[in-house]
């Protein structure tokens, strides 16, 4: 287990106030709460269940009800701000599913601990103060400190099985954070995002290359690693010559590119290596066969969403939620952090362009960056301007056509 941080790193440690005021509490969602400083938190709700969540490093001080105040010890990393808790006691583990202040976590592997077990979790109210945005306080993917509850740790489940039970002290910093847009705020659908895995179909629907660098696009702004898998090479109308070339393309830019086929078995030993040891989410338009070649890499998987789901008390096709799969078969290192992991989150299987404005997308195209500086005029769109760089590096062939052409497709917004 890692040593309680203190001046490490980056970060500084910051206090984070909470007032507690018994006479004015606010709506937990007030709108207001969005406009407070990173650091300085105020929140108003006070009940007795929060009063538990006071642990070592927090105090609470003043007098009386209307002005108590407590003081939360957290450090600022990343931009993100990490509660100080007293790691004793407390099991490292990645969050699989989570709804509201709930949440189902798995633990990872330890010194002398094999992980992987299951804990149904409750998360301490003063994280989603903590939070920037308190409805995003705990999120599929998170990775988290726990402590398991002792005293009744186990309660029977619904399905009869022995659960246990343990509170969520800690959210680790976030990266590869993938998110949507609903009703002008951030939705984050899961966190801890290293790559995602863009199918695209060889035939049925037909390949367009401008979707996948689309997708990348997003990958890119996200941060976020890409491998390119190219199904149904197995129908009569995949031009083999053609995948071949584009998948060279991509694989001479640093994106893994797969020619599979969920029928036929071909390339899937491959993607089951590149999703091992990383936290994945899959993207693609509809019917390219995203859940045929999931399911022929890891045929148990339909099996344990629907244990998952029943945990949640939603059926498979009512939740919307992100839950994350735990790849085990082929012979792949499953356990710990060398398990594979896939997020199953019907909201990014569309990966659009959701906030790229055109001046960003160049710099995410990669091969333009080392040409771009050369190009004549420093705003250049690469389109109809002169002494165009990257023009010019496409006419000599270091730039692929293709390429180069989703590029204006996607700042003429025709694709
Ligand atoms: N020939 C061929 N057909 C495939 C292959 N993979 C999937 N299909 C077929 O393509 C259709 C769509 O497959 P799905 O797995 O449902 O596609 P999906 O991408 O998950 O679709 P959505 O759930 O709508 O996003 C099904 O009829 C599959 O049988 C393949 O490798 N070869
Ligand atoms: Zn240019």
């Amino acid at each position: 287990m890692a040593p309680k941080r203190s001046g490490k790193g980056s970060g500084q440690k910051v206090r984070v106030e909470f007032r507690k005021n018994r006479t004015n509490r606010t709506r937990v969602n007030d709108l207001t709460r969005d406009a407070a400083p990173a650091a300085v938190v105020g929140e108003n709700a006070t009940d007795e269940e929060e009063l538990d969540d006071l642990t070592g490093g927090e105090r609470l001080s003043g007098k009386g009800n209307l002005s108590r105040r407590r003081t939360v010890v957290a450090e600022e990393r990343d931009g993100q701000l990490i509660r100080d808790v007293d790691v004793a006691g407390c099991l490292a583990g990645r969050v699989i599913s989570a709804i509201g202040l709930h949440c189902l976590v798995e633990t990872e592997a330890a010194a002398g601990d094999a992980g992987g077990e299951r804990y149904e979790c409750t998360v301490r109210r003063v994280l989603r103060t903590l939070a920037r945005d308190g409805r995003n306080a705990v999120v599929t993917g998170d990775r988290v400190l726990i402590r398991p509850q002792e005293a009744d740790g186990v309660r029977d489940a619904p399905g009869g099985a022995a659960k246990k039970m343990a509170v969520v002290e800690r959210v680790e910093p976030r990266h590869g954070v993938i998110s949507r847009e609903h009703k002008n705020r951030e939705h984050v659908l899961v966190a801890n995002v290293d790559q995602v895995v863009i199918v695209v179909s060889a035939a049925d629907p037909p390949l367009k290359p401008a979707l996948i660098d689309r997708m990348l696009v997003s990958a890119e702004k996200g941060g976020v690693g890409a491998t390119i898998a190219v199904n149904k090479c197995d129908l009569p109308d995949a031009d083999r010559p053609r995948l071949e070339e584009l998948a060279a393309l991509y694989e001479s830019l640093g994106y893994p590119t797969v020619l599979a086929s969920a029928r036929t078995g071909e390339g899937v030993d491959r993607i089951r290596a590149l999703l091992a040891g990383s936290q994945s989410v899959v993207a693609g338009q509809s019917g390219v066969g995203k859940s045929s070649l999931l399911n022929v890499v890891e045929p148990g998987w339909s099996l344990r969403v629907g244990e998952v789901s029943g945990w949640t008390g939603k059926g498979r096709h009512t939740t919307r939620r992100a839950i994350l799969l735990r790849l085990t078969a082929g012979g792949v290192a499953a356990v710990g952090d060398d398990a594979g992991w896939v997020a199953d989150t019907p909201g990014v299987r569309q990966f659009a362009l959701w906030d790229v404005a055109n001046f960003e997308v160049e710099a995410y195209f990669r091969e333009f960056q080392p040409h771009i500086p050369h190009c004549k005029y420093p705003d250049c769109t690469h389109t109809h301007e002169d002494g165009c760089a990257v023009k010019a590096a496409v006419l000599d062939g270091a730039i692929s056509r293709v390429r180069y052409d989703s590029y204006v497709r996607i700042i003429s917004g025709t694709e």
